[in-house]
């Protein structure tokens, strides 16, 4: 068993608070995310489970054992950093069989799992090279590699694709994916890149300000986003928000009613581009540009002095400057408090 547990643990660096008691469970062999914008705190958090930084408060365990106070190398675990240091003075194979030597594997053994690890990162025609002689992303891979080689039973790894371009990026995330999947280990990935979290993670941790607002499956911050923070980072381009009149268990937006949660307080309406048609009712505005993107459109509307983004098919009869209606797709309005920005209902109240 490898799960990983985290109980309150806050990190301060002077004055400034990087991560506010956060409470996390990884269950054994499960692919964790950690997933938000710059200087939220993933690295800070990633770096105190591997044990390169210290907490200010709180725990770390890891398979039931308490490894707060350990140094790096007796927590059991392999990581890959952004900076991927390989050794220079060591070829790409001895780079990689680096951690099977300090486990004293057998030689046969290292020939194997070594050239599997490196033909995974598509980076065994290079085995007898230093890493002198490789690109900054074929040095990355050469780190991946390092790691999987070990067949760790934990895993963290912080943007390991980073230096790859978009298409080698692609591959290695299918195949990092395959790999893993079949492998047992449990697995922290940071990233700030949403469709690399949604494509890998078993969950996704999406963090704010040192927070962790929202940790579920992919698909659940995606139709479920916990508060705008996450509607709005999750999603390209991202859930439209508009302002909402409320009245009983209806709430008025651009002179389109709809069903929504009875309370007080005011209320925003939270609805993806991809979720709504053209219909002869709907929210009204005027469309601003049509953008054609290949396999579909993306159209900017204007209702009432608010920004609405559709993806809308190209068939779609839109012209800029006309008046267009946009009808949400039944189950897919979400409901915020305008105040606090968070979720209040999330499903059964639809248009
Ligand atoms: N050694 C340090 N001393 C002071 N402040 C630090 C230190 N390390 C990180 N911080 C601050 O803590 C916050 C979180 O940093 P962290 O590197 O964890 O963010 P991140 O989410 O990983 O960002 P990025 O995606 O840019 O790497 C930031 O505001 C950062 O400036």
């Amino acid at each position: 068993m490898a799960d990983i547990v985290i109980k309150s643990v806050a990190k301060r660096f002077g004055s400034h608070t990087a991560l506010h008691d956060i409470d996390l469970t990884i269950k054994d062999q499960e692919f964790m995310v950690l997933l938000g914008a710059s200087g939220c705190g993933k690295t800070t958090l990633l770096r105190i489970i591997a044990g390169l930084e210290t907490l200010s408060s709180g725990e770390v365990s890891i398979g039931g054992r308490r490894v707060d106070h350990l140094p790096p190398r007796e927590r059991g675990i392999a990581m890959v950093f952004q900076n991927y240091a390989v050794f220079p003075h060591m070829t790409v194979f001895e780079n990689i069989a680096f951690g099977l030597r300090m486990k004293k594997v057998s030689e046969a053994d290292i020939k194997d799992k070594v050239t599997r690890a490196a033909t995974l990162m598509h980076i065994d025609p290079y085995l007898e090279r230093y890493s002198a002689q490789l690109s900054g992303g074929q040095r990355q891979r050469v780190a991946v590699a390092r790691a999987l080689a070990v067949e760790p039973s934990v895993l963290l790894m912080d943007e390991p694709l980073s230096n790859l371009d978009a298409l080698l990026r692609l591959e290695m995330r299918a195949e990092l994916k395959g790999i893993l999947a079949e492998s047992k280990t449990t697995t922290i990935y940071v990233t700030h890149d949403q469709v690399e979290a949604m494509s890998l993670a078993d969950r996704i941790s999406v963090m704010n300000g040192g927070r962790i607002v929202q940790a579920a499956p992919a698909t659940t911050v995606y139709a479920n986003p916990a508060d705008r923070f996450v509607g709005g980072f999750i999603g390209n381009p991202p859930m439209n928000f508009l302002p909402a009149k409320r009245s009983g268990n209806e709430a008025e937006v651009a002179g389109y009613r709809l069903a929504a949660p009875a309370g007080g307080g005011s209320l925003e309406l939270g609805i993806r581009p991809e979720d709504m048609d053209i219909a002869e009712d709907g929210l009204h505005g005027k469309v601003r540009v049509v953008e054609p993107l290949g396999p579909h459109k993306l159209v900017s509307v204007d209702v009432d002095g608010h920004l609405l983004r559709a993806v809308l098919p190209n068939e779609a009869d839109v012209k800029s400057g006309a008046a267009v209606a946009l009808a949400p797709r039944p189950g897919t309005v979400r409901w915020f408090e305008a105040e606090s920005g968070k979720a209040v209902a999330t499903s059964g109240v639809a248009a």
